[in-house]
């Protein structure tokens, strides 16, 4: 039972969607199915995801939130919203806990981890194929679409990054939702780092979109990595059309994510090449020029 006055709300809530929740555990519980934290499986801002077992054998990663000074209504608002999703694109938040200060959220075991490991190897110089980006970037919108308008309440996820993408053996991608924070990542796995040939001298000034942004308007050769085939040639520039559309500065230029689905399925030659991006490297003001890898 948890002590103090202000809890109180929390186990009303609790209990008041008891039904829809998933297990509540005690931090003790934490403690033993990850032998007190001997496997640490990633850090992320709210945290770091160690590995554990649960009693019935199946593995799981127990992610351990920062010491929290807010009575957790939060947490458990998130948590309730979070227990209401099912798509196969979303990990399973399988438990919880709600231990004093101790809060930590348990999820599906994911054994290949991130996808930043996978896009580009620095030891054996390897890069993921185009056709699991491709199958990876729709996994992501189709999964993002559902929490923008398939599940009951609303979610924003506002953290989709390589980081926190867990593909399965087959490179569908899954991730998890305790956020509150959508950026895009598309042009970041495309522009993956090191899969780019950049013919120009002074590669820290190049502003990715823009440079990637006057190859696809001159219908150029891409220039990038890897493309194997006619095939991944065009996944990859339908890739790098959606997420120019994505990365507009208007909000209102930008689309939905039922029509980024829509765009990244359908043909190629339907796409309308959007606005350039705002920031541009023909200003070549360091400050706005991202660095590329
Ligand atoms: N379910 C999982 N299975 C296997 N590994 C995982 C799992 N969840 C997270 N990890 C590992 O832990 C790392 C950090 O994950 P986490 O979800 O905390 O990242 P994050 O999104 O950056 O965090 P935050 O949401 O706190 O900012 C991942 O990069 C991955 O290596």
């Amino acid at each position: 039972m948890l002590r103090t006055g202000e809890n109180k709300n929390i186990e009303v809530f609790l209990k008041d969607h008891e039904f829809l929740a998933p297990k509540r555990y005690r931090y003790s519980y934490i403690k033993n199915i990850t032998n007190s934290f001997r496997v640490k499986l990633g850090k992320g801002g709210y945290g770091d995801v160690y590995k554990g077992k649960l009693l019935d054998g199946r593995h799981v990663a127990v992610k351990i939130l920062k010491k929290s000074k807010s009575n957790g209504e939060d947490f458990i608002n998130e948590d309730a919203s979070i227990s209401r999703t099912s798509h196969v694109n979303i990990l399973s938040l399988l438990g919880f806990c709600i231990d004093g200060r101790h809060r930590a959220l348990i999820y599906e075991f994911m054994p290949n981890g991130s996808l930043e490991k996978f896009i580009f190897q620095e030891k054996t110089g390897r890069r993921l194929e185009w056709k699991k980006l491709y199958r990876i970037a729709i996994g992501i919108a189709r999964g993002l679409e559902y929490l923008h308008c398939g599940c009951n309440t609303r979610i924003l996820h506002f953290d989709i990054k390589p980081h926190n993408i867990l593909p399965d053996d087959e490179f569908f991608p899954r991730y998890p939702i305790p956020a509150w924070r959508d950026r895009v990542m598309d042009t970041k796995m495309v522009g993956g780092r090191k899969s780019v040939n950049v013919d120009v001298d002074r590669t820290s000034e190049v502003y990715f979109p823009d440079w990637i942004y006057g190859r696809v308007e001159l219908d150029e050769e891409l220039g990038l990595e890897g493309v194997r085939d006619e095939d991944e040639q065009e996944k990859a520039r339908k890739m790098i059309i959606v997420s120019l559309w994505c990365i507009q500065t208007d909000p209102s230029t930008r689309p939905s994510m039922s029509r980024v689905v829509e765009m990244l399925e359908g043909s190629t030659e339907s796409l309308i090449i959007p606005p350039r991006p705002f920031l541009s490297s023909s200003s070549s003001s360091p400050s706005r020029a991202a660095k590329l890898g």
